[in-house]
């Protein structure tokens, strides 16, 4: 997740301006799967100081005895006034600098953070996949396993059936019976990607999920992914590398500082993000 410094590298507004208008969003191709309309996400940060009062000794003082009063509250505006129907069957990959809200949409959409106004309907049921998704570091990665297709709603005899295929998928081999606290972050990643589409999703939600993978796992989560999308579910993804989105999603949103810059096919909408 970004922090509140996260502008650190902005660019001139006409730098960023598509020279060609933005294309319409690609037409629908089945029934629409998530609403999001004129969404609106306003984080509160307590105790955040003004840029008067940063900087020098007595401005710190201060800060100390305020503290003993009510904490100063900012607010984020991540989101603002985002608004676009997904389909069932689009994968679409969500791109934008650092800080311009891609992780807080998705959050959003997975109904884990509350609109400030506007609203996101899904049909069916949202599933996040982030590198921080909820694995318990302490336990193996089989009982993670367990645990983790639990949550997702299966029972024993599933669980069982699809558990050499998730270890096997992961490619995590005899670490399987290790705690997740001795994985690297790569292992670590693969195991939650193998946990979380070992289900078909309604509506399945991949924060950088693949970044820290190898050459060969973005492979088979590629094709993974792409599997998912023809037994109908929507897949969004937030990925840094470009290659990854180009070759796997339909459509494409390019965020800029909470708002859509672009909504089209990934060709496009890359080329001018690229340019941007
Ligand atoms: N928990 C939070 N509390 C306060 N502000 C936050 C929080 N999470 C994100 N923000 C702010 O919201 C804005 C959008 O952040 P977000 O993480 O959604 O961007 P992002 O596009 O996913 O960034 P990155 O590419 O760096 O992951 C940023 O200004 C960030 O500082």
């Amino acid at each position: 997740m970004a922090e509140l410094t996260k502008e650190l590298f902005p660019v001139e507004e006409s730098q960023q301006t598509p020279k060609s208008p933005p294309r319409p969003a690609p037409e629908p191709t089945g029934t629409p799967t998530v609403i999001v309309d004129d969404l609106h996400i306003v984080y509160r940060v307590y105790g955040a100081t003004t840029d008067q009062e940063k900087g020098n000794a007595a401005n710190a003082l201060m800060r100390l005895l305020r503290r003993q009063g009510r904490p100063q509250m900012k607010e984020v505006h991540a989101v603002k006034g985002v608004s676009f129907v997904a389909y069932h069957g689009d994968a679409i990959g969500i791109v934008g600098r650092n800080g311009s809200g891609k992780s807080t949409l998705l959050r959003a959409i997975a109904g884990l953070l509350p609109p400030h106004k506007g609203a996101v309907y899904t049909d069916g049921q949202p599933s996040l996949l982030g590198v921080n998704a909820a694995l318990m570091r302490e336990l193996t990665g089989e009982r993670n396993i367990v645990l983790g297709c639990y949550a997702m709603g299966m029972n024993p005899t599933q669980v069982k059936q699809r558990f050499d295929a998730i270890v096997d998928f992961s490619g995590i081999g005899d670490f399987v019976q290790f705690p997740m606290s001795t994985y690297s972050s790569g292992m670590g990643a693969r195991l939650r990607f193998a946990i979380a589409s070992a289900k078909t999703h309604d509506v399945l939600l991949i924060d950088e999920a693949l970044a820290t993978g190898d050459r060969e796992f973005k492979r088979k989560s590629q094709e993974r992914i792409k599997q998912m999308r023809a037994e109908a579910g929507t897949v969004f993804l937030v990925a840094h590398n470009l290659d990854v989105i180009e070759e796997t999603c339909n459509r494409v949103i390019w965020l800029h500082k909470g708002k859509i810059r672009m909504d089209g096919d990934p060709e496009t909408v890359l080329a001018a993000y690229n340019k941007g």
